[in-house]
């Protein structure tokens, strides 16, 4: 019998077993529970034997038995239990999207009230992001020390800490200490919970279960647009709601988390064999274990055999060929997710919005939020799709959409671009004020000058005397000089104000191909990073494998994000845009010829997967 026919036997063998004896159960018989299961998988021997044979025949009635055994088999294998501790444990990810998220926003407040010079602004805003690589980096020695559980204690005890330093604090500084405590939590969490979720949860659904906290960082994202969005209306003090409310579910997470079990596969590795044997029947409910305790323990034990355990994790993961590739692919994926723009997406989308037409800055401030809405329902399809369709396919799918979005997105720049307004009209500076906004011809020049905006005049659908002029230093929605200098008084004028956008009719292209982005990005490109490296390194190698990939998101997440208006300078919006369709195109054939199928699949038999060269 092949391989796989005599899997389905067990399979069907188990399955019917426990639906009858669950049958049993349910009845409520007095016999004793060992000889219920006794006669039961006699009962299931033989129907499995004439399943087989029916099957091979072609029986219909047959089928269906089957399918209903299966899917007993399922609800067997997932007490409500794993669903909880996958939740708590998804919080993290709900931090790490509320605390990139929230920030943008939060400036726009923050620069007001404390006078914060670009510097500062771009300090409080990376600051988070590159503490989160140091810590991700870090968070490997922690988990393999310490343990997961220990890991995610201590990240919600920082995310508790920092948000609170963040909602009290008086001075920048102060701000600067509690993004850098944020940063570090979010670094430690973004590396654990993936692992930590793949480690108890059934094979069969793994991938949802770790897909589901990509779910909470979008599902953050999105809470964390919409409370800028409420709470910019308070204009003082309001950057301390949005800043200290991630409080609350980090508290919860840690308290969660104090009764919440170890990973049985870290215990097990470490010697805990009664605990891990306990947690893990806890686990699986009326499942027996013993197949699955043995083979993890198997496994440890050969692992050490085949790469020994001398000299640190990384050295052995880069000597030892199949560990060596799992790192390239998984360090590959997440680099490529970077590089293709995603947050200059999410950090820009206001910005990208008011390109397509939108003039008004709160307006803008919650059209950015319909994106981040997008991120997350369309993560919800990549929830669903990751068990039917398998990591392959859909990451491969979802980068090829997201390239041709990207060249969508592109091409309205360059429309725009070519049709953009010329400057009519060009005013004297008054005396000591800067004029060197007024040398530029065209409105496209001056939207990429991020000291200059677009004053102009509306003659129906035409644009006329129009100037560039310098942006005023402490709010960019009026110019520092001229006709646009104070935004109540031209707005009744009938003068309008474009910061870092220009008028077009071609608007609808870079709305479209923004939106299309996000429909493709998500469901793949969005969670399968983090997915296939939570199951494709052998458990020696699994936090130490994590944190590199990690660390290589977070490292490109700041090169993106911070280049992305300097980049936009110099080869102007449509080649940025192009720049990361290129990239995205390199990742297509990067996964193409690199990413194995994990779908289904132990953790266990990943390791053989990556075997022969890439
Ligand atoms: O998977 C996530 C998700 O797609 C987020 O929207 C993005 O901001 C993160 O950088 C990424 O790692």
């Amino acid at each position: 019998m092949s391989r796989k026919a005599s899997e389905n036997v067990e399979y069907t063998l188990r399955s019917l077993s426990s639906l009858m004896g669950e049958r049993r159960r349910k009845q409520q018989e007095p016999d004793a529970a060992s000889a219920a299961g006794e006669c039961s998988l006699l009962a299931a021997a033989e129907s499995s034997t004439s399943l087989q044979s029916a099957g091979a025949g072609g029986g219909g009635g047959v089928g269906d038995l089957e399918r209903a055994a299966r899917r007993q088999f399922q609800q067997d294998e997932t007490p409500a239990f794993v669903y909880v501790v996958a939740v708590f444990s998804a919080l993290g990810g709900f931090l790490f999207g509320y605390d990139t998220g929230v920030v943008s926003g939060a400036m726009l407040l923050l620069k007001r009230q404390l006078s914060l010079d670009a510097l500062w602004q771009e300090l409080l805003v990376s600051s988070t992001v590159g503490a989160a690589a140091v810590s991700a980096l870090a968070g490997g020695a922690l988990n393999g020390v310490f343990g997961r559980r220990a890991a995610i204690l201590l990240a919600s005890a920082l995310f508790t800490a920092g948000s609170a330093v963040l909602a009290a604090a008086n001075n920048k500084e102060t701000l600067l200490a509690g993004r850098l405590v944020v940063g570090l939590g979010i670094g430690i969490a973004s590396m654990t919970v993936p692992v930590y979720i793949a480690e108890v949860s059934p094979p069969n659904l793994r991938g949802r279960l770790v897909t589901i906290n990509t779910l909470f960082i979008t599902g953050g994202q999105f809470f964390a647009s919409v409370v800028d969005g409420a709470f910019s209306y308070l204009q003082k003090d309001g950057w301390r709601y949005m800043l200290g409310l991630a409080a609350i579910p980090a508290v919860i997470q840690f308290f969660g988390f104090l009764f919440l079990p170890e990973s049985p596969r870290w215990l097990i590795q470490k010697g805990q064999t009664q605990k891990a044997r306990r947690i893990l029947s806890q686990m699986r409910g009326n499942q027996t274990i013993d197949e699955e305790y043995d083979s993890i323990k198997n496994n440890i034990e050969e692992e050490e055999k085949e790469v020994g355990s001398a000299g640190p994790v990384i050295c052995r993961m880069l000597s030892y060929p199949p560990t060596r590739r799992a790192l390239i692919v998984g360090c590959g994926l997440q680099m490529f997710q970077q590089l293709s723009g995603i947050n200059t997406i999410m950090y820009y989308s206001a910005t990208i919005l008011q390109m397509s037409g939108v003039e008004d800055d709160r307006l803008a401030i919650w059209l950015a939020s319909v994106t981040a809405f997008t991120n997350f329902i369309f993560t919800l399809v990549g929830v669903w799709l990751v068990e039917k369709v398998g990591r392959r396919k859909l990451t491969f799918g979802s980068l090829a959409g997201t390239t041709v979005a990207l060249v969508i997105l592109a091409l309205g720049f360059v429309l725009s671009a070519q049709v953009s307004p010329r400057i009519t009209f060009k005013p004297i500076a008054p005396s000591g004020q800067n004029a060197t906004c007024t040398r530029y011809s065209y409105c496209n020049e001056c939207m990429l000058d991020p000291d200059c905006g677009f004053c102009y005049k509306m003659n129906k659908s035409t644009v006329i005397d129009s100037s560039c002029v310098p942006v005023n230093k402490a709010s960019t929605n009026e110019a520092a000089w001229g006709r646009c200098e104070n935004e109540t008084k031209f707005k009744t004028e009938d003068i309008f104000w474009a910061y870092n956008f220009c008028p077009t009719p071609y608007s609808w292209t870079a709305l479209l191909g923004l939106i299309l982005y996000l429909v493709f990005f998500a469901p793949g490109m969005g969670p399968m990073p983090w997915t296939v490296n939570s199951e494709i390194y052998p458990l020696w190698a699994r936090s130490t494998g994590n944190a590199c990939s990690s660390g290589i998101n977070w490292i490109f997440n700041v090169l993106v994000s911070l280049t992305f208006l300097h980049t936009a300078e110099y080869l102007t919006y449509y080649g940025a845009f192009f720049l990361y369709a290129g990239f995205a195109a390199v990742g297509l054939v990067f996964i193409y010829g690199c990413l194995p199928e994990t779908k289904g699949k132990k953790l266990e038999e990943i390791e053989s997967l990556f075997d022969h060269r890439l």
